[in-house]
C-alpha cells in the first residue's frame, strides 16, 4: 500500500470516527425501556463483584439511562456532547444507539465497567476527577457515599483554577461538579467556566511502529490534515543525544533541567529541536543517530522524554510518533496506529 493510500485510509477512518460522533445528535432514538442490563458496582472494588441491577434496585441508585429518559435527555447527545457522566462505576453496555451499538471499549469484553469520561476501562482510566451534571453525579452508592467520581484528565483543570478544559457542553442553567474526593466537592455555575477546549483537538494521536516504517511521514501528514501539532520522539532523543551527550558523558542534570525549560516553553523548543536538528549534515546525522540509540537505553533519558511529551499534550491536539508512543508515551492516547510495512518498501 503506498504512503498516499495509507494517508487516505486513515484519513477515512477519522472522518468515519467524526461522523459516527457527531450523528443523529438531533434524531429520535427508541430510549432503552429496560435497564436490567444495567449492573452496579459494589463498594468492593473488584471486578468480578457486580450487582445485578434487576436483583437490587433501590431508590438509591438512579440508573442513568432512566434518568436520561425520564428527563427526556438524549442519550447520545448526553454522552456525546455532556460525554462526562456514567454512573462511572456502573457497567454499562452502551447499546444502541450509542458508538454504533458498541461500547467504546468494544475490542474488549462487551460487559465491563467504563469510566465514560475517557471511554477506558475502569483498570485502566487514569482520571482523578470528572465533572459534570448535578444530578447523575450525585449518585450515592450503597453507603450513601458519594461514589464513582473521577476526573477525566481531558475534561477538566483542577478545581482551584477553572479554566476547564472540559469537552463537553453543559447547558445553562446546570451546574459543574468536581470533586477532590468522594467527600471533598464543589459543585460551580456554569457561568463562572470559562471553556478553553475546542472538542474537536482535545485528543491525541500515538502513532508506533518500527524504525523507518514511516510514522514520520504520515504522522506529519496527519497532523497537517486535522490541524493538530506534530510530535517526532525520535528528534527528542536525538537533539538530547547532540547536545547533552558530550566526550562521551550523559549530563544527566542538564537533561533534567532541559526537561523543565521545555516544558515551561513547549512551542520555542518543538520548533528549536526541529530547527537544530535540520541544520546537521548527512555525517553528522548518522552520528547524532547513533548516540541518540544508545542514550534511548537509558531509562532516566526515556522517563524524562516520557515526560516533558506527556505534560505538553495532555490538552489533547497533538499527533505523537515514536516506537512505544502507544504503550510509553500515551497509553491512554484515544487514537492509537502502529504501522507496518514491507520489508520491501
Ligand atoms: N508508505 C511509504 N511507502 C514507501 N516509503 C515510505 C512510506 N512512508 C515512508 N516512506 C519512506 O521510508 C523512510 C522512513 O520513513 P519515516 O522517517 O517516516 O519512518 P519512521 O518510522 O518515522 O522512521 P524512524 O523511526 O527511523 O524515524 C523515508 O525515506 C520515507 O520517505
Ligand atoms: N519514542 C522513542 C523514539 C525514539 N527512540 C529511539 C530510537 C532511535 O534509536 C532513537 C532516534 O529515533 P528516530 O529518530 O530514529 O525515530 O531514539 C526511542 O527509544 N523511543
Amino acid at each position: 500500500m503506498d504512503q498516499r493510500e495509507i494517508i487516505n485510509q486513515l484519513f477515512r477512518l477519522f472522518l468515519q470516527f467524526l461522523i459516527t460522533i457527531n450523528s443523529d445528535q438531533n434524531q429520535n432514538y427508541d430510549y432503552p425501556i429496560q435497564y436490567n442490563h444495567i449492573i452496579y458496582e459494589s463498594d468492593n472494588d473488584d471486578d468480578s463483584d457486580y450487582i445485578s441491577a434487576d436483583e437490587e434496585l433501590t431508590n438509591q441508585y438512579i440508573p442513568i439511562t432512566k434518568f436520561l429518559y425520564d428527563n427526556n435527555i438524549n442519550p447520545q447527545q448526553f454522552y456525546l456532547k455532556f460525554n462526562e457522566i456514567d454512573s462511572i462505576n456502573m457497567v454499562h453496555e452502551y447499546e444502541h444507539p450509542l458508538n454504533g451499538g458498541h461500547c467504546w471499549n468494544f475490542n474488549e469484553s462487551f460487559h465491563h465497567r467504563c469510566c465514560a469520561a475517557c471511554k477506558q476501562t475502569l483498570k485502566n482510566c487514569d482520571c482523578e476527577f470528572i465533572c459534570g451534571l448535578t444530578s447523575p453525579t450525585e449518585q450515592k452508592d450503597k453507603k450513601n457515599k458519594h461514589n464513582q467520581f473521577k476526573k477525566c484528565k481531558w475534561y477538566t483543570s483542577d478545581s482551584n483554577n477553572l479554566d476547564h478544559d472540559c469537552i463537553g457542553m453543559i447547558s445553562k442553567d446546570e451546574k459543574l461538579v468536581l470533586f477532590k474526593d468522594e467527600r471533598n466537592f464543589q459543585s460551580y455555575s456554569v457561568n463562572n467556566i470559562t471553556r478553553t477546549k475546542n472538542w474537536f483537538n482535545c485528543f491525541n494521536i500515538a502513532i508506533d511502529g518500527l524504525s523507518g516504517v514511516g510514522k514520520s511521514s504520515i504522522g506529519c501528514q496527519v497532523a497537517k490534515r486535522l490541524n493538530f501539532t506534530f510530535i517526532d520522539s525520535g528528534l527528542f532523543y536525538r537533539y538530547i543525544a547532540d547536545q547533552f551527550y558530550l566526550d562521551d558523558t550523559i549530563q544527566l542534570n542538564e537533561i533534567r533541567l532541559f526537561k523543565n525549560e521545555m516544558i515551561g516553553s513547549p512551542s520555542y523548543y518543538l520548533q528549536e529541536i526541529e530547527f537544530h536538528l535540520q541544520e546537521k549534515t548527512s555525517q553528522e546525522e548518522l552520528q547524532i543517530g547513533q548516540k541518540a540509540s544508545e542514550i534511548s537505553k537509558v531509562p532516566e533519558i526515556q522517563n524524562i522524554i516520557n515526560k516533558i511529551i506527556q505534560t505538553i499534550t495532555k490538552n489533547g491536539g497533538y499527533v505523537v510518533v515514536g516506537c512505544d508512543t502507544t504503550t510509553k508515551i500515551l497509553p491512554s492516547a484515544r487514537v492509537k496506529l502502529i504501522l507496518e510495512a514491507d520489508f520491501e518498501t
